[in-house]
């Protein structure tokens, strides 16, 4: 299975300083880590975090998922030696923080060798603005919303409905689907607040996220759920195939399902929502 069609529904940081939390993540049905050395780390803990987290990934056991590793930025102090330290290692992908520009992530590319892509962290004005020359980037695998920096960034105010990051999260999913890449939402930081992860994450499915990233396991089902295509979805899908099917075998190019036509583009996104099901019944088995 090509990277871009692995299920990223659920996508958890885990702070790389955390020895127990890093130890849980094992456990855990996520579909994709993301072992934090940036935000979640304070200064005095970055060295030490990069051992923590190198022993981590060495001792192995986070397979199915995906192993993605946020490295400070490279403009830092810890950046090149995060970058130094994770290349040799292979995770799945680097996340590189606060990314700006194309030739970000064409720098890091260069340090990178074998299967190992990049994932941008798209949350600055600037990187927003560029974002669909960042999605066309060397070894560019998918794009993380950083709505809490974005969100500093903008001056906006926190709005239950989003209504300020709008422009962005659209543009970036824009240039994701153009370049055929992953687009993963924001994290929802009352990690306590079920309904308000729920509401959340329903916007973001309506507006085509793959998943949505978060800081806590509690959040995980919500997320696995409000991503995965339901029964019903599921059960539409299969109806739309068979009736388009039958339309095709009788010499028609359209068929009409439930008093409303499908058409071969309806059935393109029936095959993907099954696609989406087996990928997740395999990760799940
Ligand atoms: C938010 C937390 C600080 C809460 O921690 P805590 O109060 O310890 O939680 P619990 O006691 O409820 O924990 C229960 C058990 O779950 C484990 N745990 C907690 N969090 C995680 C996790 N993220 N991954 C794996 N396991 C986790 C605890 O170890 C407990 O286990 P057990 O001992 O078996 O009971 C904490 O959840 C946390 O640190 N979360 C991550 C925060 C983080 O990574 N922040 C940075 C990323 S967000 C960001 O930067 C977004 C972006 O850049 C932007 O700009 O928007
Ligand atoms: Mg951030």
């Amino acid at each position: 299975m090509r990277q871009s069609d692995r299920p990223v529904r659920s996508v958890l940081y885990i702070p790389g300083s955390k020895l127990r939390a890093l130890e849980k993540a094992r456990t855990l049905p996520v579909d994709a880590i993301i072992f934090d050395l940036e935000d979640a780390v304070a200064p005095d803990e970055k060295v030490s975090a990069r051992n923590t987290l190198a022993d981590a990934l060495k001792s192995g056991g986070f397979a199915p998922r995906q192993c993605i590793v946020r490295i400070n930025g490279t403009d830092t102090k810890w950046g090149a030696d995060d970058l130094a330290m994770f290349a040799p290692l292979a995770p799945d992908a680097i996340l590189l923080p606060k990314v700006n520009t194309s030739e970000d992530v064409a720098a890091a590319a260069k340090e990178l060798t074998g299967e190992t892509l990049i994932w941008a962290m798209m949350e600055t004005p600037e990187g927003i603005l560029n974002a669909a020359a960042i999605a066309r980037a060397p070894r560019m695998g998918g794009f993380v919303m950083g709505t809490n920096d974005l969100a500093k960034d903008l001056n906006c105010r926190d709005r239950a409905d989003r209504l300020p990051l709008m422009t962005a999260l659209q543009t970036c999913l824009l240039a994701a689907r153009a370049a055929g890449i992953p687009c993963v939402d924001g994290v929802f930081n009352a990690f306590r607040d079920d309904n308000g992860l729920r509401a959340e994450c329903e916007q973001g499915c309506d507006l085509g996220m793959d998943g949505k990233t978060l800081i806590h396991p509690a959040q995980i089902a919500i997320a696995n759920a409000a991503f995965g295509p339901t029964d019903a979805e599921a059960e539409l899908a299969r109806r739309q195939i068979a009736a388009f099917d039958a339309a095709i075998a009788e010499g028609k190019g359209v068929a009409v399902l439930d008093g409303r036509i499908i058409e071969n583009l309806h059935v393109d996104t029936a095959r993907r929502t099954l696609a989406k099901l087996a990928a997740i019944a395999a990760l799940e088995s």
